[in-house]
């Protein structure tokens, strides 16, 4: 099936939107009027710059508030049609889509609806060109897909047929599965959007929410599978209204669209990718050091019980391990203060896991290494996090010489493994993020949490593996960031698990405090006895329970190098997300620490 993409989807011109989609991979566009409209080029320009691109123009649109007027308007409605074919004809497309009215002149009678999409038909036809007919979810009397079915099924004319718009289809109660069912042929288009579940007025909720396939909560998979039953086989286009999207860099924006739609047909079994690699757990996570802020996290590694146990061979980088917590300072990548520049995963064949990210068209890298250095191979997130696979041989740890430091083994308090890492996303790039690390790393969605924080709202969004060996969250702010806010970037995370969440406080020195409201509040909420709550309160441990009893007890490092902590987590009773009720609490903390200048 050919993939085609709406300009409306991407951010600026006429020209940057064709070269952001022509660079991305699509097959063709949906032209929009108003891209036209303020374009520099006639529509015979328009149609010569996509083919040296090699898109087709599948689609031109919308045309709207066409049919059931009073007869009396109808002339003047056919007349506009013909000027927007004349455009079509220079175009050298031969689809127009019409949307189902919303003008007040409109009448609720589907047999004039008919007659008159069909004396349009009739004109289009005329000159080789179709008619797509769309239910806009907020059409004045046609909203649903099955209503406009009937009334292109009464027109009964070879030049009209349904454009088919997973938004208007999945944001009605209307069931989806009678599509299957349409008379083959009839599907002259179908645009594909997904978009979070939201309670709002729709046609809000549609020009400014919708989201590329596998960004939502959507069964776009579900839907194609029924479409395709239907006999169509025309392009697949995304469609997407999106206030972000429309602001961002449109190249950007066409990779992260054309990865969606990938995605998708694979889920949906049309186009199979090689299959998400089954991850291990959590390989090592590397910091990004210099010389100011590579002593402040070798001390907070030493107060973790980390120990220095490798020294890379040709590189300034060192492994410190505990148990399988393993973190890698590296002073050769340079990053302002301290970040995680990249998480390592492994896997039985990266080999594969890699041809799967280059099929989603996600960016790989295979890093410079020196002779006797084993090669691993990295995929960049849309968080400029790389993402290393690592296989299991040759072991990465061989480029590293021992430093004849033992690591320190399992002991009361040690720590056990990496159990998530906590990445802040740049605002424009949180849909972005989630689709990757969900379609190119195979990680299930978790739940999707806000909460209220010191400088605005948050979003976090975990994503794991099934046997949870890998888990990620990710955190946004719900709005761009605030001017009022620090100027300092939030900061990330990683958290290692303990069996003994009092005996690791006990070990480990420089610990967050935690207000004592939060321990008043914490009985309250949970009904805590005293003897329960009191060495929580003492260690500054954190609680959370879910609703199956499972149970949360996690600490805090403060902020090292300006932009990353440590979390120490100890899970009961299969407690299943990321303490994300808490990141208030510390937030909050950790903005008094810094405030105080410790
Ligand atoms: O929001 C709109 O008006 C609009 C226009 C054309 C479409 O195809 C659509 O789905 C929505
Ligand atoms: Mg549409």
């Amino acid at each position: 099936m050919r993939r085609s993409i709406a300009t409306v989807c991407v951010s600026g011109t006429l020209d940057d939107k064709l070269t952001a989609a022509a660079a991305a991979g699509f097959d063709g566009i949906e032209l929009f009027e108003n891209d036209l409209v303020v374009s520099p080029w006639s529509p015979a320009e328009i149609r010569a710059r996509c083919a040296d691109l090699g898109l087709s123009i599948d689609l031109y649109q919308p045309f709207r508030d066409f049919e059931a007027v009073p007869p009396a308007r109808l002339e003047a409605n056919l007349r506009r049609a013909a000027h927007k074919f004349d455009v079509m004809a220079a175009l050298g497309t031969d689809t127009m889509l019409v949307c189902s009215s919303v003008s007040p002149d409109a009448r609720d009678d589907d047999g004039l609806a008919a007659e008159q999409l069909s004396r349009l038909a009739d004109r289009a036809a005329d000159r080789g060109i179709r008619i797509a007919y769309e239910a806009l979810a907020w059409g004045r009397h046609v909203s649903t897909w099955d209503h406009a079915w009937r009334i292109v099924r009464a027109a009964d004319h070879p030049a009209l047929g349904l454009c088919l718009d997973s938004f208007h289809i999945l944001s009605r109660d209307v069931s989806p599965d009678g599509i299957a069912a349409v008379t083959p042929g009839k599907i002259f288009f179908v645009q594909l959007a997904d978009a979070p579940h939201l309670r709002m007025d729709v046609l809000q909720w549609s020009r400014h929410h919708r989201l590329f396939p596998g960004q939502g909560a959507f069964d776009l998979p579900g839907l194609i599978t029924t479409i395709h039953a239907a006999g169509y086989d025309g392009p697949l286009s995304l469609e997407v209204f999106n206030d972000v999207f429309r602001q961002s860099d449109p190249a950007r924006t066409a990779v992260d669209a054309m990865r969606s739609l990938i995605a998708l047909e694979d889920r949906a079994g049309l186009r199979p990718l090689p299959p998400a690699p089954a991850l291990r757990g959590h390989a090592f996570t590397e910091f990004a050091v210099d010389g100011g802020t590579g002593p402040q996290l070798r001390e907070a590694l030493r107060g973790l019980g980390f120990a220095h146990t490798g020294q890379h061979r040709t590189k300034p980088v060192e492994l410190w391990e505990q148990s399988a917590c393993r973190v890698v300072l590296n002073s050769a990548v340079t990053r302002p203060g301290a970040a995680i520049s990249a998480i390592a995963v492994s896997t039985d064949d990266p080999a594969a896991a890699l041809r799967r990210a280059e099929a989603l068209r996600a960016p790989v890298h295979v890093s410079a290494h020196g002779p006797r250095e084993v090669s691993l191979a990295s995929i960049t997130a849309p968080d400029g996090t790389d993402v290393f696979l690592t296989g299991p041989s040759p072991d990465w740890r061989a480029d590293f010489l021992p430093t004849g430091e033992p690591a320190a083994g399992e002991s009361a308090g040690g720590l056990i493994a990496t159990d998530h890492i906590g990445l802040t996303q740049p605002f424009d790039h949180f849909d972005e993020a989630g689709l990757f690390y969900h379609s190119v790393l195979g990680l299930d969605r978790l739940a999707t949490e806000e909460f209220a924080a010191p400088f605005g709202l948050m979003r976090s969004r975990a994503l794991a593996t099934a046997g949870r060996e890998v888990r990620l969250a990710l955190t946004v702010a719900l709005l761009r960031r605030g001017e009022w806010a620090p100027g300092v970037p939030e900061p990330q995370h990683v958290a290692f698990s303990t069996p003994d969440i009092l005996a690791s406080a006990a070990r480990v020195p420089r610990r967050l405090a935690i207000p004592d409201n939060y321990y008043a509040d914490l009985a309250a909420r949970f009904g805590l006895p005293g003897d329960v709550v009191e060495p929580l309160r003492r260690h500054g441990i954190l609680y959370d329970r879910d609703a199956h009893g499972g149970e949360l007890l996690h600490f805090y490092t403060p902020v090292h190098g300006g932009r990353v902590f440590f979390e120490i987590v100890e899970r009961r009773g299969g407690y299943d997300a990321c303490g994300e009720a808490n990141a208030p609490v510390r937030m909050a903390a950790h903005r008094h620490l810094r405030l105080s200048g410790r």
